[in-house]
């Protein structure tokens, strides 16, 4: 075992980190029939092993959970979510064998010990799944090689899996067959028909590749998905109190502010993000958006040469190694922020308000989408790929923090995008000092316009909205989005 990718040669690095192909509706239309009377068993019933069981049940397929023995013993949160929701729920040595499909959804750290209590339990010609590739591509784990290896990765929080089910809709996914495993040769039809049952062909899925997923889904979470968000609620809502905004005022801006500024995002892009803004205000936030993208460049492009080069899992290894110390201190002082400790005031904020007052969250969403995806991209990563892990994802993982703040967010992601997210944001914070010390309510708290005039300069104006327009992540979005046709409006 070792870091399977760093083994690779660099033409085959290279290869697998493009691989990424946008499917079209036309391969789904054997809908879930591979997987159609065949035993599925998820190991774990988390964040995904819950969303994901509930969407496939309601798709028709035949899902019971296996925990382990304490979970059962002790009636731990995961054997409630199971059977409170009327699954079976069994022990590896009951469930195991029968399975013909076993998807394994317990968290990364777990997945070597879990994964050798399972192999063995499993029947000859089964499918192990995963929904990240962290241990077959930063572990080097080796499968059996009767073994059928697949990855379904929704690119999403395993809550918004189910919102978005619930809404007729589904969420972007990646799908994968591990090249060392696929001995039937039935390993996409399978992938496919598990992306069908859990809503995933609706919103879009792209045929890639363990390595793709692994050093793409990374790069978002730790920065713009998770862990800006977090530099971003800390950052403003301290400003806001510091320059004399009501406390309560300001956790609300903040707490529902990302939701609804992101779900124009969600929409139309950038662009559409940026014309909610009045048109002063939309030249200042994209001054800003220029600003901290030059200032942040350099962390997003470390983060993705370290994840490209296995240091930040050779890091988070060691946190693991350490019992988690890093992980459980960052986790604590979130919890102590300012932000996270008050609550958001009983104050009527309508839609427009949260763009009007919310100008720097507007320059943060607008820096972190395109420093992600231009980082992504110039990996190797396909810009479909970049594009659902920076600017389709934000506003799924905004939803969280509308919910209950930095706290929901935290314990929705998996423990690997809480840990990056942590990471990102201790390093983030620091670099922003002097730019946050020019920063007054004009940007955050109030709206921009009222203070600084009507005026704007055409020619400004224009070349303002030619950048915005003409980025590569505003082109593959427009393309993505159009065949998006069920997606549903939530705010
Ligand atoms: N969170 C998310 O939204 C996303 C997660 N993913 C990926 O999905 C996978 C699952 O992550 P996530 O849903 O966050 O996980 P969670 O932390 O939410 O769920 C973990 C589940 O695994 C069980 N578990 C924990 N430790 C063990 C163990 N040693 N042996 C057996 N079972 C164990 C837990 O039950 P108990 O402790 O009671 O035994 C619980 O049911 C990961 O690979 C993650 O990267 C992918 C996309 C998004
Ligand atoms: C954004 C974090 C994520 O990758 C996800 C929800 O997609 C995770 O690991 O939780
Ligand atoms: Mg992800
Ligand atoms: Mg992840």
């Amino acid at each position: 075992m070792g870091n399977y990718f760093n083994t690779l040669s660099l033409r085959d690095k290279l290869d697998q980190l493009s691989k990424c192909r946008f499917m079209d509706a036309s391969e789904f239309t054997d809908g879930v029939n591979a997987l159609k009377g065949k035993k599925i068993v998820i190991v774990g019933c988390g964040a995904q092993g819950l969303n994901q069981g509930l969407n496939m049940r309601d798709s028709g397929l035949d899902i019971s959970y296996t925990l382990r023995d304490a979970a059962i013993a002790e009636k731990r949160q995961s054997f409630i979510n199971a059977t409170e929701n009327g699954f079976n729920v069994g022990t590896y040595q009951e469930l195991i064998p029968t399975a013909d499909l076993v998807l394994n959804l317990t968290p990364d750290k777990q997945h070597t010990s879990v994964v050798g209590a399972v192999m063995p339990l499993m029947k000859k010609g089964a499918t192990l799944s995963y929904s990240h590739g962290f241990n077959i591509v930063e572990e080097g784990t080796q499968v059996r090689e009767d073994l059928t290896v697949i990855m379904v990765a929704p690119k999403c929080p395993g809550t918004e899996v189910r919102e978005e089910y619930k809404r007729g809709f589904g969420v972007p996914t990646l799908i994968a067959v591990h090249d060392e495993n696929d001995p039937e040769g039935k390993g996409w039809a399978q992938a496919k028909a598990y992306a069908v049952a859990t809503g995933g062909d609706k919103a879009g899925v792209l045929a890639s590749s363990f390595i793709a997923e692994v050093k793409s889904d990374l790069m978002g979470e730790q920065t713009i998905l998770c862990g800006l968000l977090q530099t971003g609620s800390i950052l403003c809502f301290d400003k806001m109190v510091e320059e004399g905004i009501d406390a309560g005022y300001a956790s609300k801006l903040i707490q529902y502010g990302w939701e609804t500024v992101t779900e124009g995002l969600k929409y139309g892009g950038v662009t559409n993000m940026m014309d909610r803004l009045s048109n002063p205000a939309k030249i200042k936030a994209f001054e800003l958006s220029e600003e901290l993208k030059d200032i942040m460049r350099p962390l997003f492009q470390k983060h993705m040469d370290d994840i490209i080069e296995g240091h930040f899992s050779a890091g988070m290894m060691a946190d693991w190694a350490n019992d988690d110390k890093d992980l459980l201190g960052w986790r604590a002082a979130t919890a102590e922020t300012n932000f996270e400790k008050t609550p958001a005031g009983d104050i009527e904020i309508s839609e427009q308000e949260y763009y009007d007052n919310g100008v720097l969250m507007v320059a943060m969403v607008r820096a972190g989408v395109e420093l992600a995806f231009e980082a992504m991209t110039d990996s190797g990563i396909i810009d479909a790929s970049a594009y659902y892990e920076s600017l389709h994802e934000t506003p799924l993982i905004a939803n969280t923090i509308a919910r209950r703040k930095l706290y929901e967010m935290n314990s929705v992601i998996s423990d690997t995008a809480e840990y990056g997210c942590y990471l990102f944001d201790h390093a983030c914070k620091p670099l922003l000092t002097d730019f946050m010390k020019n920063i007054k309510t004009d940007v955050i708290g109030k709206p921009y316009a009222k203070d600084n005039g009507e005026g704007v300069d055409n020619a400004k104006l224009i070349e303002v909205n030619a950048a915005l327009r003409n980025h590569p992540v505003e082109k593959v979005g427009e393309f993505l989005r159009s065949s998006m046709t069920a997606m549903k409006p939530i705010v």
